[in-house]
């Protein structure tokens, strides 16, 4: 096999540990407080300050250097299309993909609270692309309920057309909105997006590529927030027993039965739902998209953070 001229296989990946990563950091300053993070951290999630300094901010710094990258790049176009096109800043889009349960919306929130303090970006903006999935009257229609979160379940040619608006610097772009509470769409309310410097697309399946244009044509920057099945799995199950006495005690949630189920019972649920819809969608449609992250964040069973792997080509 070929060789680089330090005598290493090729590979289009570089793979950092933890303190390899943090020293990337340079003079990044910490700018979250502990309250500030505390908000920003989901059910289940264990983000500290420690791993907001050893990983994230490297990953801020990345990111803005990034940024200006690419405003050269869009830069030296409109240079060769003269008239034709007037130069503006693009919206940066950003996606960040992984399995349900692996902690993507608090990756995301904190990412988007870090990247807004610089001041040559500080308009970010984020979308959940559940927002998308199809209504749970036309998944009835179609027979597809149990494929929530499956390719198929989703509107993709309207999550296209959303990022595609976005990017092409349009005054004002909506997306739906979804509810984990109903479990469906929620109507006449949108999310308004108005000119962002930096767009963060978070959700199951953003990198998924196909025969036609799709949504990860368009990111500039993705991440994928990965861990060992087993681990997610629980991770899973131990958030599912949590929500019997947070979101499923609503009484207007759509899973308010599942509240009164004893820890065998929702187990047995929890578990029932994991190996019929989330753990096959993991591997038939969300791993197979891993290699084509610019960064993958690997957890360890505790949650932490310990490697990190980057696309350098
Ligand atoms: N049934 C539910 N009721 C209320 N909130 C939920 C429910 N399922 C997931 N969530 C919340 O929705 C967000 C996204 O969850 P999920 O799709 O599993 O992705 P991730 O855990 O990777 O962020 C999380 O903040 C989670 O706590
Ligand atoms: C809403 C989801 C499809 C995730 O949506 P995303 O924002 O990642 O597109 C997922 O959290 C979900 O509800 N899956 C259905 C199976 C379950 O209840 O776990």
């Amino acid at each position: 096999m070929a060789r680089d001229t330090n005598g290493r296989d090729p590979s289009l990946y570089i793979e950092l540990d933890r303190k390899q990563w943090r020293d990337l950091r340079q003079s990044m300053p910490m700018v979250l407080t502990e309250n500030e993070l505390e908000s920003l951290v989901g059910l289940g999630e264990q983000v500290d300050l420690d791993e907001v300094a050893d990983v994230y901010l490297p990953l801020s710094r990345l990111i803005h250097l990034r940024v200006a990258a690419r405003q050269r790049l869009y830069a030296a176009t409109s240079t060769f299309l003269g008239e034709l096109q007037t130069s503006r800043q693009v919206p940066f889009v950003i996606g960040i993909a992984g399995s349900v349960a692996v902690g993507k919306s608090t990756t995301a929130r904190v990412l988007a609270a870090l990247l807004a303090r610089w001041e040559s970006h500080p308009k970010v903006d984020l979308v959940t692309t559940d927002g998308f999935l199809l209504p749970t009257k036309e998944l009835e229609r179609r027979g597809i309920m149990h494929r929530k979160g499956f390719p198929e379940s989703y509107d993709r040619r309207g999550l296209l057309r959303f990022v595609t608006e976005v990017k092409s610097g349009a005054r004002e772009v909506t997306a739906p909105v979804y509810s984990h509470l109903t479990y469906d769409r929620v109507p006449d309310v949108m999310h308004y997006i108005r000119q962002p410097d930096i767009l963060i697309v978070e959700g199951l399946n953003v990198l998924q590529t196909g025969p036609t244009l799709m949504v990860s044509d368009l990111f500039d920057f993705s991440i994928y927030v990965d861990a060992k099945i087993r681990d997610i799995e629980k991770w899973y199950v131990s958030r599912f027993l949590q929500m019997r006495t947070t979101s499923f005690a609503d009484p207007n949630s759509h899973f308010h039965s599942y509240a009164e189920l004893t820890d065998a019972q929702a187990t047995t649920a929890a578990n029932d739902i994991w190996t019929s819809i989330n753990r096959p969608n993991l591997i038939e449609n969300i791993l197979p998209t891993r290699p084509r992250a610019t960064l993958v964040l690997r957890k360890d069973s505790d949650h932490s953070i310990n490697r990190v792997r980057l696309r350098k080509l």
